[in-house]
């Protein structure tokens, strides 16, 4: 017997990767990194209900993704070994955001498990621990869980919160995954940029250091990338597949939108350095 609570929409949002500098790699294969996130108001969409039973249940499975391997249960199963918690939730899953795009999908939606059920259950983790428990789940979850624009350090689990510009986005989705294991190991990727103090204050330095060997291997984000600078300063996020351009208004970034090549997905959005997900909770 199960008995379900109605509770509303909880926001999963993307979050793009406004630099990328690799610093260096350390011996364990890791790279040292500087990378500054800021969060965009699109996203996926996650909707909780209580269960009595402790079982975890996820609606639509995602195509590809064995549900013990989906983020979003392992985020839930996580919280429950932490907290001991005997409760169990029906969570159903409204995805808009592309895999292995670079956007971080599945890191967002894992990071808004732990917040939701955390508040729904009632288990009263402490912020720091929270963000501390997703960072096992995946490098970019503790952003989500903190909620503000952050300059990411070390292997990206030193966090900084910043504040910077809020401009808008034209957001192209190349119809293609890319892993971010395959990026990280390939060896024509640049190492060595040097350390920058205060970057996010200098919006002219930032770079991403993937682009170029992800361009080589996939056409159709060099592509995308090349159609984009027509219109706007444009960029890769994290390790690809997803490219931006950054525009100072709504209207302009919608003008370049509407002499999208036929058949290319893109999407007009707004940066935020506050994520929708606090909102959400501060309501
Ligand atoms: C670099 C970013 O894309 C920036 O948003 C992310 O931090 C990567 O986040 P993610 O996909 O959650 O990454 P993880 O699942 O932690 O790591 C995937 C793989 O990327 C490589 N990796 C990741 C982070 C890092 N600082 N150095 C690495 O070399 C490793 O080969 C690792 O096996
Ligand atoms: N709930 C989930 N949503 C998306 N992907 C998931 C989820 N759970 C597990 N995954 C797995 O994680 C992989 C990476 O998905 P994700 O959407 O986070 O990619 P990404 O945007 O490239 O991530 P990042 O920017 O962190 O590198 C997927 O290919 C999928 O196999």
């Amino acid at each position: 017997m199960t008995a379900s609570q109605p509770s509303p929409w909880w926001p999963a949002p993307a979050k793009l990767n406004l630099c990328l500098h690799i610093n260096g790699r350390r011996a364990d294969g890791y790279h040292e990194l500087q990378t500054l996130f800021q969060f965009i108001d699109w996203g996926d969409r996650l909707r909780f209900g209580v269960r009595r039973d402790g079982e975890i249940q996820l609606s639509p499975a995602l195509p590809g993704v064995a549900s013990a391997d989906n983020l979003i249960v392992r985020a839930a199963r996580m919280l429950q070994q932490h907290s001991g918690c005997t409760l169990g939730a029906d969570i159903e899953l409204d995805k808009q955001l592309p895999m292995g795009g670079g956007i971080g999908g599945g890191s967002s939606n894992a990071a808004t498990t732990l917040v939701a059920l955390n508040q729904l259950w009632n288990t009263q983790i402490p912020e720091d621990e929270l963000a501390q428990l997703g960072l096992a789940l995946g490098a970019d979850v503790p952003v989500f869980v903190r909620g503000h624009a952050a300059m990411a350090e070390g292997v990206g689990e030193q966090l900084r919160p910043v504040e910077v510009e809020e401009p808008w986005y034209l957001l192209v989705i190349p119809a293609v995954e890319v892993s971010t294991a395959v990026v990280f190991n390939h060896p024509e990727l640049p190492r060595n940029t040097a350390k920058i103090t205060a970057l996010e204050h200098q919006p002219e330095r930032w770079v991403n250091d993937c682009q170029a060997v992800v361009c080589d291997e996939y056409p159709q984000v060099a592509k995308a990338l090349e159609w984009l600078l027509e219109y706007a300063p444009s960029k890769m996020t994290g390790t690809g597949s997803c490219v931006y351009g950054v525009f100072s208004d709504k209207n302009s970034a919608e003008t370049a939108w509407a002499e999208l090549p036929q058949g290319w997905t893109a999407h007009v959005t707004r940066g935020c350095n506050r994520s929708p997900l606090l909102a959400m909770l501060d309501q």
